[in-house]
């Protein structure tokens, strides 16, 4: 997939997933520079899960992120559209209680209004091919003051970071991505989505649009990352 199928048409979005699948989490890892665990502690900290919660965790491939909020002792949902990523995570978290993997599409959540505590999903709205419907989505299945955590590329607020994160997407990451993938073309999307992707201010008022309240935001490495936060008003009408 490549710029001009930025489109996102789900069935190559998923199906692009199923064949990074198995290398996924390594991949992650180099490419992050080891960051990738340090970001999922910071959104595992902003979705503040407690035993007896119900969490659910959106495309959340291989469980990774799942797996760190089930430690808590709450019961996580991981839901992903794509199969081979869930194959993947239920043979790696198989030893995760309180996880369940569920074949789902964020658009189109197949769960009941108001029956989780906590929706959360990293590094998955920007592939959704209409993230203000999938946003909206996650506040029905969410409880009136329930809250809502979006771990997501963003865009460094200060220049000379920029130029060396551009610097890197353009020069170092290539080599890496031959190294650690077998797959060039699912890591060029991956630039191409980043650079679409909108600023924190933007998506922070996608969030607001979609209905929900106390919207947030904090960068992570210096605003590559940015994670969202937000809250269900007690009394929203759903949209
Ligand atoms: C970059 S991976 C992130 C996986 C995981 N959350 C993590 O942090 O490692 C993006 C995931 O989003 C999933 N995805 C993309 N669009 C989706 C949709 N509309 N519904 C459900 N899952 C989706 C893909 O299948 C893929 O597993």
């Amino acid at each position: 997939m490549t710029r001009a199928d930025l489109g996102k048409d789900p069935r190559d979005v998923s199906a692009m997933f199923d064949r990074v699948a198995a290398r996924y989490d390594r991949t992650n890892a180099v490419l992050s520079v080891g960051n990738a665990a340090l970001w999922r502690v910071a959104t595992t900290k902003a979705v503040a899960p407690k035993p007896g919660e119900r969490i659910l965790d959106v495309a959340a491939g291989t469980g990774t992120s799942s797996a760190s909020l089930a430690k808590s002792g709450a019961s996580v949902v991981a839901a992903d559209f794509s199969p081979g990523m869930i194959e993947v995570g239920r043979r790696r978290q198989a030893h995760v209680p309180n996880l369940v993997f569920v074949e789902a599409d964020a658009m189109a959540l197949p769960f009941g209004d108001a029956e989780f505590d906590a929706v959360t999903i990293s590094f998955g709205l920007r592939n959704v091919k209409e993230p203000k419907v999938a946003l909206a989505e996650f506040l029905r299945v969410t409880k009136p003051g329930g809250r809502l955590v979006v771990c997501e590329f963003s865009h460094p607020p200060v220049g000379v970071v920029r130029a060396g994160y551009d610097f890197y997407q353009k020069v170092v990451m290539p080599p890496l991505v031959k190294l650690s993938s077998s797959n060039d073309d699912a890591y060029e999307y991956l630039n191409e989505s980043i650079n679409a992707w909108p600023d924190q201010p933007t998506l922070a008022g996608w969030i607001r649009e979609a209905g929900w309240s106390e919207v947030a935001w904090r960068n992570l490495t210096a605003g590559i990352v940015a994670l969202h936060r937000a809250r269900k008003p007690i009394a929203a009408a759903e949209r």
